[in-house]
């Protein structure tokens, strides 16, 4: 569906909109057929605070990586779709349509060997926060940019990166589906400062995370609590 919507001569602003528009009505008809009592948070929608005494709360982003979906034939952008019940994720699904793969907490992906030692970090590639370079410098790392919050954490499961280190700016509905999905593979996940990541919280901002293999989460974590992330 996304990708028909890529094939409608649409550009810039309109496509984004456009894909934007069309994952979030396919994603609020199906959850509000299927799943009629739980409550809906999702990034093209008005935020309900009905959300904050639910038991059981969909966190979407329809279109993550929207900047790259609008940039044909590029394929790092993502659908995300988490479910929250009583203070924690307990499923989630990311789907890359470009790639024809969806990654999800029912079928937990096996995380294949490392097959860099040096340590590969996937970083936004229009934002990517001003400490990482240093910290790259620090654990002898190299930088990997790409579009999507979900795209760079399934970059960790696909073995393309070690680790996905961000800071300066987020929301719930980018990183929650992902983080199901890479916690369910046996990933570390958590904030940059090493506190965990706490979803369904009244403020929709989480703005900062890591995800990576558990070997380098001591190390990562360390560089930000020694030198922050200004
Ligand atoms: N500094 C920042 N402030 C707010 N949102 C940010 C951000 N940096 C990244 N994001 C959001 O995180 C998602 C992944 O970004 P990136 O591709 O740069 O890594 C994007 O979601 P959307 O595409 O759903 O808007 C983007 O808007
Ligand atoms: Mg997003």
């Amino acid at each position: 569906m996304l990708l028909e919507v890529r094939t409608q001569g649409l550009e810039g602003r309109e496509l984004k909109d456009a894909g934007d528009r069309a994952a979030q009505d396919v994603l609020a008809a199906l959850l509000a057929k299927h799943r009629p009592d739980d409550a809906v948070l999702s990034e093209e929608a008005t935020d309900d605070a009905a959300r904050l005494s639910a038991s059981r709360v969909w966190i979407i982003d329809p279109l993550d990586g929207t900047r790259e979906f609008s940039e044909p034939p590029r394929d790092d952008w993502a659908v995300h779709v988490a479910l929250w019940q009583d203070g924690e994720l307990v499923a989630g699904a990311v789907a890359q349509p470009a790639l024809g793969e969806t990654f999800n907490t029912g079928t937990p992906s096996v995380i294949p060997p490392r097959t860099s030692e040096r340590p590969r970090i996937a970083v936004s590639r229009s934002r990517p926060p001003a400490f990482v370079q240093a910290l790259a410098e620090a654990i002898d790392a190299e930088l990997v940019p790409m579009g999507s919050a979900g795209v760079k954490v399934m970059s960790v499961v696909r073995d393309i990166a070690d680790a996905y280190v961000h800071a300066g700016g987020q929301y719930q509905w980018d990183n929650a589906a992902p983080v199901a999905v890479a916690r369910a593979a046996g990933l570390f996940c958590s904030r940059v400062d090493g506190s965990p990541l706490v979803y369904n919280g009244a403020d929709t901002s989480l703005p900062d995370l890591i995800v990576c293999r558990p070997e380098l989460a001591e190390s990562i974590i360390a560089f930000v609590r020694e030198h922050g992330t200004d």
